[in-house]
């Protein structure tokens, strides 16, 4: 029997746990108000990992345009209007850039993508090479090539439209292979894009919340021995597949360019000024690597996005038509000049931005110091979410936010109502915000343009029909979503592709056959890949 004295410290020491673990999921003093708590779990009982952003966004309008959820003992805010995100995220972008720590990424990239990576020296090195790389003039200079994919894609869409949506991803892969490591890659299959397409849903499968432990909210977990640890293995695989691409692309760079074969690519301009971007092997394979994993599947989900909703407002598509055949007409296929003189194209594109925003939370930022928002103080470390959905529907900003409309925009540059506030408003929530903003931008937006005008130019899209009822198959836009991903990513659809006349069939098969010549100092070496990745 311990003696009293030793029995009142036990007493003590066991109600101080109990008090300190029943604070554990509460708010912090000067957070905002948000969802009620339960101990331990803080707003975790309530939350989904599925669709995260409709939670979070119907949370907005109850709780106000900023508010805070509790992971466990992580806090987090929520930021859904304009003007917030300018005064909180764009102005102190000196403590709102961080990343949360993402343990899996640690595992797989040794934290060395950028996307995922702290707000540290590192970061700075590789996000200044990476913007130097993708800026409007470096971007420019690729046009050539990026008009010659898109021309490949009506060409391979005129050859077998039942195949969409692999020609897409086909596109956007080699759009950055091309630009980024000066390699073309010409079809989907038996060829580097559809490996690294199930490579990328296989990384994907394994950054899932409820794929692994949640090691990020309880560290300990990280000790957990291998042999009870499948995901940790899965993680060690992935790295020496990840390592194995960027660093293989790398390397055909590197060969190319010592026998003077170069063609201008990005990585051969960031490898000749290597020790100005003071940039070692191990971080000039993942820049690269980093600007593959962000800018392919992005982009593809754009135009997939896109088609789902004109195939579902076919009287858009028709607008969008009429503009472009009196812009351009059927001689010629359209090229970026004829952006400008496009004002319904431009609305639909934005409109499409605004509806089906690829990354409908961004990439969460997190804190790197206190911060004092406003009435409100939110400690170091908490995570940042934009809430670009939230913001995009938002019923203050938004005429009938829930209606696809690509009027908005042609009433005012941000699609907004009459007297909202336009503090901080923009078209280009999807891209971020503050300091981590997107850094592929320019690449995506000419991708987007040329590839919008080319489609609506050369084919008309239609639902497809039920084969043994003839009814058109429906498509719910944003509803048939993936809901497991972390970006919006409608679920794959049929769709009728008809080419809208004859003298554009002949264009394109014109324009495919001088896009040759483009093609040709990019197709000068073959990306193997280790029979790993079958
Ligand atoms: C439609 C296409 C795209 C969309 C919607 C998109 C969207 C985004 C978003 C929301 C972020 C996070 C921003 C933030 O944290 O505030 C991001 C980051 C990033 N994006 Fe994009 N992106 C697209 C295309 C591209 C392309 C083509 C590239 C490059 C080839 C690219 C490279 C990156 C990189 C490297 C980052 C990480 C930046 C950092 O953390 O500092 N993206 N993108």
């Amino acid at each position: 029997m311990p003696s009293p004295p030793v029995t009142a410290v036990l007493i003590i020491g066991i109600v101080w746990v109990v008090y300190r673990l029943s604070k554990v999921g509460s708010r912090e003093p000067g957070l905002p108000p948000g969802p009620p708590t339960l101990p331990l779990l803080g707003n975790l009982h309530v939350f989904e990992t599925r669709g995260i952003h409709l939670k979070l966004t119907e949370w907005a309008r109850m709780y106000g345009d900023i508010y805070s959820i509790k992971f466990g003992p992580q806090s987090s805010i929520v930021i859904s209007s304009p003007k917030l995100l300018r005064e909180y995220v764009d102005l102190k972008g000196a403590m709102t850039s961080d990343r949360p720590p993402v343990y899996v990424d640690e595992l797989i990239s040794n934290s060395m993508e950028l996307p995922l990576m702290r707000y540290d020296e590192k970061w700075r090195i590789m996000r200044k090479a990476a913007h130097d790389m993708v800026s409007r003039e470096a971007c420019n200079k690729h046009l050539p090539i990026q008009r010659a994919e898109a021309t490949q894609l009506l060409s391979d869409l005129l050859d077998s439209p039942e195949h969409f949506y692999t020609h897409i991803y086909r596109y956007t892969a080699s759009v950055v292979t091309s630009v980024v490591y000066g390699i073309h890659c010409p079809k989907y299959h038996d060829c580097f894009v559809d490996k690294f397409d199930r490579f990328t849903q296989r990384l994907e499968a394994a950054m899932r919340p409820g794929n692994s432990p949640p090691v990020d909210m309880f560290p300990w977990l990280k000790y957990t021995p291998e042999f009870l640890a499948p995901w940790k293995r899965k993680c060690m695989e992935m790295r020496k597949q990840q390592r194995e691409i960027f660093f293989g692309m790398l390397d055909l760079v590197q060969d190319r360019m010592k026998e003077g074969q170069g063609n201008d690519c990005f990585m051969e301009y960031v490898i000749e000024h290597q020790k100005h971007y003071n940039l070692d092997r191990e971080f000039l394979g993942y820049l690269g690597g980093s600007l593959l994993q962000a800018g392919i599947d992005t982009t593809a989900i754009f135009l997939q996005s896109m088609l789902a909703c004109i195939i579902t407002h076919p009287h858009v598509q028709k607008r969008a038509q009429e503009e472009i055949d009196r812009v351009i007409g059927s001689e010629r296929a359209p090229g970026f000049p004829d952006w400008d003189n496009l004002p319904y194209v431009r609305a639909l594109v934005s409109e499409v931005n605004r509806f089906c925003p690829v990354a409908p939370l961004a990439v969460p930022h997190a804190a790197t110091a206190d911060l004092k928002l406003g009435e409100y103080l939110v400690p170091k470390d908490s995570i940042i979410f934009l809430n670009t959905w939230g913001i995009y529907r938002h019923p203050d900003y938004y005429e009938n936010p829930d209606v696809f409309e690509p009027e908005r925009y042609l009433k005012n540059e941000f699609g907004i109502k009459s007297g909202a506030d336009t503090t901080g408003c923009r078209n280009d929530f999807h891209f971020g915000a503050g300091r981590r903003r997107c850094p592929g931008i320019n690449l995506a937006n000419n991708s987007i343009a040329l590839n919008t005008m080319n489609l609506l130019w050369a084919f008309n899209f239609n639902k497809a029909k039920d084969p043994l009822t003839g009814k058109p198959i429906e498509i719910n836009l944003n509803v048939d979503v993936n809901r497991e991903a972390v970006l919006l990513v409608q679920k794959p659809f049929k769709c009728e592709i008809t080419p809208r006349n004859t003298a554009k069939i002949e264009v394109i098969r014109a324009d495919f056959e001088r896009a040759k010549e483009v093609f040709e100092p990019f197709e000068k070496q073959i990306i193997t890949l280790s029979d790993a990745f079958v």
